[in-house]
């Protein structure tokens, strides 16, 4: 049985297995994430980085194991066979423990800064067009942006359209977020204004954040735990000062050595 929602991990995946036909993406993964920690998972490509956020999103489903977020079981068990949850009630509350940024900003274009991180509160929690503009707009104060409200997307630098994706994963009042290379389509200029709001989030919020990055810079900043993922297992994991300074496993060396060559 589960644990309780308020005793339980934030995000527990136990010996889950992912395929995509014959490609084995998660191997019995193991991961325990605790309420409030700042993980970072880095990794070769292909490793499993994002299969892993899309399991949590719901998005794929798993073949065996388990995986729970804040005590909900993601799968439930047919025949069997671990399958992505079914009921759009359930997949709503499962959804509403989770807020999610991509690389791609994914904004809506015809919508105002302000529009775009509203009108998920007002749709999905029902709150009046006030009180969800209220809270975008401290929202876009909080990631700088307090003087782009009624910017459209096309008028925004890519690291001001990355903050209001934040702001926008934020308003649904997420407990666990997800980040996928929110930094990688952007001009090396731009990297450090997004990082100093997830910074910010880090350090002024109990979220429980976990961010895939290629960029290490990114990985000192944010964690206070770092997964090195390597064909769908977690080969090392630690402290960032233990594993991208220090690395214990032979892969994660060398993993980190060609990250220095290119
Ligand atoms: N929808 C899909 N259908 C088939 N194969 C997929 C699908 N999604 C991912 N894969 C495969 O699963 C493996 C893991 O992909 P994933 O995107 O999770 O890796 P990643 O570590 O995030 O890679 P990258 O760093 O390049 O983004 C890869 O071999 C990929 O080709």
């Amino acid at each position: 049985m589960s644990a309780t929602a308020t005793d339980a991990p934030a995000v527990r995946f136990a010996a889950a297995c992912k395929s995509f036909g014959d490609t084995r993406v998660l191997d019995r993964f193991d991961l325990d994430i605790p309420r409030g920690e700042k993980t970072v998972i880095i990794g070769p490509s292909g490793s499993g980085k994002s299969t892993l956020l899309r399991i949590l999103m719901t998005l794929e489903g798993i073949e065996s194991g388990r995986v729970e977020i804040c005590g909900e079981t993601l799968t439930d068990r047919f025949d069997g066979v671990e399958r992505a949850p079914r009921g759009r009630g359930r997949l709503r509350k499962i959804r509403g423990h989770v807020g999610m940024v991509f690389q791609q900003f994914n904004l809506f274009p015809h919508m105002s800064a302000l529009e775009n991180v509203a009108c998920g509160p007002r749709l999905s929690l029902r709150r009046s067009r006030v009180e969800a503009e209220a809270e975008a707009e401290a929202l876009l104060r909080r990631v700088g942006l307090g003087d782009k409200l009624g910017s459209y997307p096309l008028q925004l630098s890519g690291g001001q359209q990355q903050r209001v994706a934040i702001a926008r994963a934020m308003a649904l009042r997420p407990e666990v977020m997800l980040f996928d290379e929110v930094t990688s389509a952007l001009d090396p200029e731009l990297i450090g204004e997004v990082l100093a709001v997830m910074r910010e989030l880090a350090s002024e919020t109990s979220l429980t954040m976990l961010v895939v990055t290629h960029q290490m810079g990114v990985a000192r900043a944010l964690a206070d735990r770092v997964c090195f993922l390597e064909n769908g297992r977690l080969v090392e994991q630690g402290p960032p000062e233990q594993v991208l300074d220090a690395p214990e496993n032979p892969r994660t060396r060398e993993f980190l050595h060609a990250l220095n060559l290119a």
